[in-house]
C-alpha cells in the first residue's frame, strides 16, 4: 500500500530523514517510534504531502503522493490541531468532514456512537468550538474525523498523547475494532512503547533519521524496545 524509494529530507543540509526502502502492505498496522527529533512527524508529513522531500519519493498504491490526489480519496489522518478548524464547534466539524467524505447522517450517527465512551461527555453540546476544549479533547475530535468515511489507510501522529489512562484504553480499543472489522492500514507514531506494541504488528524505531530496527512484534517486542531505549539513556 505504501512503498518509500530513496527518500530523504534535509534542512539547510543536514539530513533528518534518510530511508533508502520501505514497504508497508495493505491492511499492516505500522507503529513508528524513536526519541525527540528522529524524524517521525517529518516522515508522516512527507507520507501526506503536506512537506516535500529532498530526494526520493512515497508512493501509495502506485501513485506519488505528490503527484495524486487519488489516494486522498481512502486516507484519513491525524497529525496535529492545525487539522481541525477551531472556529467550529465538534457538531458542525464532524458535519463539515461528513459532507467533504460523502458520509451520510446516518453513518456519522453510527460513528461517533462508537466514540461516545471516549468523549466522555465532554465534546458534544457544550456549545464549545473546539479552539476551546482542552489538549485531549482536541485530539480525540481530530483522531474520530480520521477514522471518519471507511477509509483504507489511517496515519496518527502521537494519537494517546494528552489522553487520560481510560481514554487511552478507549481509543486502543477503538484502533482494534477498525483492524479487525475494516481492516485499515494504519501507520502510527507513538512514544508510548506499550500502546504501540498492542495494537502493532510491526515496528521500526527511527534514530536520526534512519530505520535501526524493522521489528515484527511478539511477545518480546516491549521488552526489546524497553532496552534499546534504556542502552540509549544509559541504564
Ligand atoms: N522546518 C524545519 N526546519 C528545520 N528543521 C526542521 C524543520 N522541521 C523539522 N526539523 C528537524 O527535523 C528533525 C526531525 O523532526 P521531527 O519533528 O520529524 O521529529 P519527531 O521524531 O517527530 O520528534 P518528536 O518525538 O519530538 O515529535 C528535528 O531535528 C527537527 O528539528
Amino acid at each position: 500500500m505504501i512503498k518509500i524509494n530513496n527518500l530523504k529530507k534535509s534542512y539547510k543540509q543536514i539530513t533528518v530523514l534518510d530511508v533508502p526502502e520501505m514497504e508497508i502492505p495493505e491492511g499492516q498496522s505500522f507503529g513508528l517510534v524513536g526519541n525527540n527529533g528522529a524524524g517521525k512527524t517529518t516522515l508522516l508529513r512527507i507520507m501526506l504531502d503536506l512537506i516535500r522531500a529532498s530526494e526520493g519519493e512515497v508512493l501509495i498504491d502506485d501513485d506519488a503522493v505528490n503527484n495524486s490526489e487519488e489516494w486522498k480519496n481512502f486516507t484519513g489522518s491525524f497529525i496535529d490541531e492545525k487539522f481541525l478548524i477551531s472556529y467550529l464547534t465538534p457538531e458542525e466539524y464532524f458535519q463539515f468532514i461528513s459532507k467533504i467524505r460523502g458520509v451520510s447522517k446516518g453513518d456519522l450517527d453510527q460513528h461517533l456512537n462508537l466514540f461516545e465512551p471516549l468523549f466522555n461527555d465532554e465534546i458534544f453540546g457544550k456549545k464549545k468550538y473546539i479552539r476551546d476544549l482542552s489538549k485531549g479533547n482536541k485530539k480525540k475530535v481530530g483522531v474520530a474525523a480520521a477514522l471518519l468515511g471507511d477509509p483504507k489507510l489511517v496515519l496518527l501522529d502521537e494519537p494517546f498523547e494528552n489522553l487520560d489512562p481510560t481514554s487511552q484504553i478507549r481509543l486502543k480499543k477503538i484502533i482494534q475494532q477498525f483492524q479487525a472489522e475494516k481492516s485499515v492500514t494504519f501507520v502510527i507514531s507513538s512514544h508510548d512503547l506499550n500502546h504501540v506494541t498492542e495494537i502493532c504488528e510491526r515496528i521500526v524505531i527511527l534514530d536520526k533519521g534512519e530505520i535501526v530496527k524493522d521489528i515484527k512484534v511478539t511477545e518480546r517486542t516491549l521488552q526489546e524496545l524497553t532496552d534499546y531505549f534504556g542502552e540509549h539513556a544509559g541504564i
